[in-house]
């Protein structure tokens, strides 16, 4: 099955169109403003209405309050809300019955127990995102986590992958892994912040090979 592919921290519209032409099934757009990748929510429906039906919109938010996650639903209306935060369970499926939305559920792998604690969002959330444990960003920190964690697992619900994925690991990860979905920021980006159409273009080309 052709791996799905969500290129993260989008902030200009030459990014995103590079993104959408070189085949990326998601964008994501981050609104969270200690970050480096922070888009104030007039930008992020700017770039959102550049992006064709056939590419989901995934907005990111950590922490966010209930009042802020309504108003950056309303004016840049993503097709999905990736939450990266602590979140709980019923404030997430909350969201999800409220707007009427896909959300997903970022979750930080360190031990394979974290796995078995992960299932409290089987039925809450539409997709789990395994990622790299929190550090000065609760995402987007370009560190990889030990995929043998996911050997064996048992996926109850839809998942991705992300962490540190890069234009040369993106394949060998799919493979290792059979991550249904791959997502990555820092590894298309030739700073903090700032996307690279070249790396965007070859890390979408590994993992669609
Ligand atoms: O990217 C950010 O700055 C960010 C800020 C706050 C919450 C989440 C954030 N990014 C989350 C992502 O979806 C990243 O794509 C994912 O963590 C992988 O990041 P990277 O390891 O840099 O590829």
């Amino acid at each position: 099955m052709t791996t799905l592919v969500k290129i993260c921290g989008l902030s200009t519209a030459e990014t995103v169109d590079a993104a959408v032409d070189a085949g990326a099934t998601h964008i994501g757009l981050v609104h969270f403003p200690p970050s480096p990748r922070h888009l104030e929510l007039d930008e992020a429906a700017k770039l959102r209405a550049r992006v064709p039906a056939s590419v989901k919109v995934v907005l990111l938010t950590a922490n966010a309050e209930p009042a802020m996650i309504g108003a950056a639903i309303d004016r840049i209306k993503p097709d999905i809300v990736q939450f990266h935060g602590k979140e709980t369970p019923e404030w997430v499926s909350l969201v999800r019955h409220q707007a009427k939305l896909e959300v997903w559920k970022a979750v930080g792998l360190r031990e394979k127990a974290t796995l078995e604690r992960a299932r409290k969002w089987d039925g809450k959330v539409d997709r789990l995102l395994f990622d790299a444990p929190a550090k000065a960003l609760p995402g987007g920190n370009g560190e990889a986590f030990d995929w043998n964690l996911l050997a064996e697992h048992e996926h109850s619900i839809p998942w991705a992958l992300a962490g540190g994925l890069t234009p040369d690991n993106v394949a060998k990860a799919i493979r290792e892994t059979g991550a249904p979905l791959v997502d990555t920021s820092s590894g298309v980006e030739s700073a903090p912040g700032v996307k690279d159409m070249d790396l965007i273009r070859a890390f979408c080309q590994a993992a669609l090979a």
